[in-house]
């Protein structure tokens, strides 16, 4: 007969040495033929706990774990996985709850299956602490960078936006004149400008108040909104009462009658600046075009910067010749 002793001194102390328990049930009766102690005692239940079987185990289990642990095993015992593995949370005496690795095995495969289920037990409720910590610490950072995306999105909007009407700005208007310039000429197409100058504005602030003045240029500001193609033209408002407006695939002649339908429009348009005063203002508007056939420029911010002039210095003779007009780099089109 073979003396059995030394095997299982050895087993009992690699299982400690381990940190492991050593547990042993029956799934067909649902007796708990080995239970674990060294567990039970961490946990601080004693040897007197009536724990014979292994619904009494389930009861200790967290709720939100149980049906996982039940799944692992019916999925074990289906032949679907070769080793029961399962992680939960065991419930201590005084009520805290302490993660637990289960793994296990059905010793007899003959029918009926799962009269000898065993399998270790061991505490892991350091490295469950730590994985929650991390996870909290991935989430807490995840939501950080998303407050930051928001922010810098609204950072963008402040840098790009004019405060007052909500259109573009000035550094707006430069980045995507330079974009256009290279755009227009690697299509060979056309790209027009109008600079929009109210007319005698200074009177409507000295009249009105500045208040007043404000609500001229977002009127202004509005009209220049209402024709212009949202997602192809840019409305730019780039000084106190002047405006900019880009022209991506247009030609002369057709961003000469853009300003002209938008000089009548602003001229008709009907400004409330109180219950009882309404007034109306004009607007003086310059317009250039780069050609659709110019000589080619590597140096597209430069060449922007000269449409603006040439239409700047087209606003200011219209500004001379009367307000209320419009004045080209290249004259009135026929
Ligand atoms: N209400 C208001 N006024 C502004 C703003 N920015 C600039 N201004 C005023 O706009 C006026 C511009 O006046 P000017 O440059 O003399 O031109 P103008 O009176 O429009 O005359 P012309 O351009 O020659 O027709 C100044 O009085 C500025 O103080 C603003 O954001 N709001």
């Amino acid at each position: 007969m073979i003396d059995s002793e030394p095997y299982r001194e050895r087993l009992h102390l690699a299982l400690e040495a381990a940190g492991m328990d050593l547990w042993e049930n029956d799934l067909i009766s649902g007796e708990v033929t080995h239970r674990v102690s060294r567990i039970l005692s961490d946990l601080g239940y004693d040897s007197q706990e009536s724990l014979a079987y292994m619904d009494d185990l389930f009861a200790l289990v967290h709720p939100g774990d149980l049906a996982r642990v039940r799944a692992a095993i019916a999925e074990h015992l289906d032949g679907r996985t070769r080793q029961y593995r399962c992680e939960f949370r065991r419930r201590s005496r005084d009520g805290a709850w302490v993660w637990y690795a289960n793994y296990g095995k059905i010793m007899t495969l003959a029918e009926p299956a799962g009269r000898r289920f065993i399998g270790v037990t061991f505490n892991i409720d350091d490295r469950k602490r730590r994985e929650e910590e991390i996870s909290a610490a991935n989430y807490k950072l995840a939501e950080q960078n998303r407050e930051l995306d928001r922010m810098n999105a609204i950072l963008q909007t402040l840098a790009t936006t004019d405060a007052l009407t909500g259109l573009a700005n000035r550094r707006s208007l430069f980045e995507m004149g330079e974009k256009e310039c290279r755009r227009a000429q690697r299509q060979t197409q056309p790209l027009s400008l109008l600079i929009v100058d109210i007319d005698h504005f200074k009177c409507v602030n000295d009249t009105w108040g500045h208040p007043a003045g404000d609500r001229v240029i977002c009127a202004v500001a509005d009209r220049c909104r209402k024709r212009f193609r949202s997602d192809i033209d840019l409305v730019a408002r780039i000084g106190g009462e002047e405006f900019a407006i880009l022209l991506p695939a247009t030609g002369y002649t057709d961003a000469w009658r853009l300003a002209q339908w938008l000089c009548e429009s602003v001229a008709e348009q009907p400004i409330s600046l109180a219950s009882d005063i309404v007034t109306s203002c004009s607007v003086s508007i310059g317009v250039a075009t780069l050609a659709a056939d110019r000589e080619i420029t590597p140096d597209c911010a430069a060449r922007f910067s000269q449409l603006l002039a040439e239409a700047d210095s087209a606003m200011y003779r219209a500004k001379a010749a009367g307000r209320n007009q419009i004045q080209g780099a290249e004259g009135a089109p026929p």
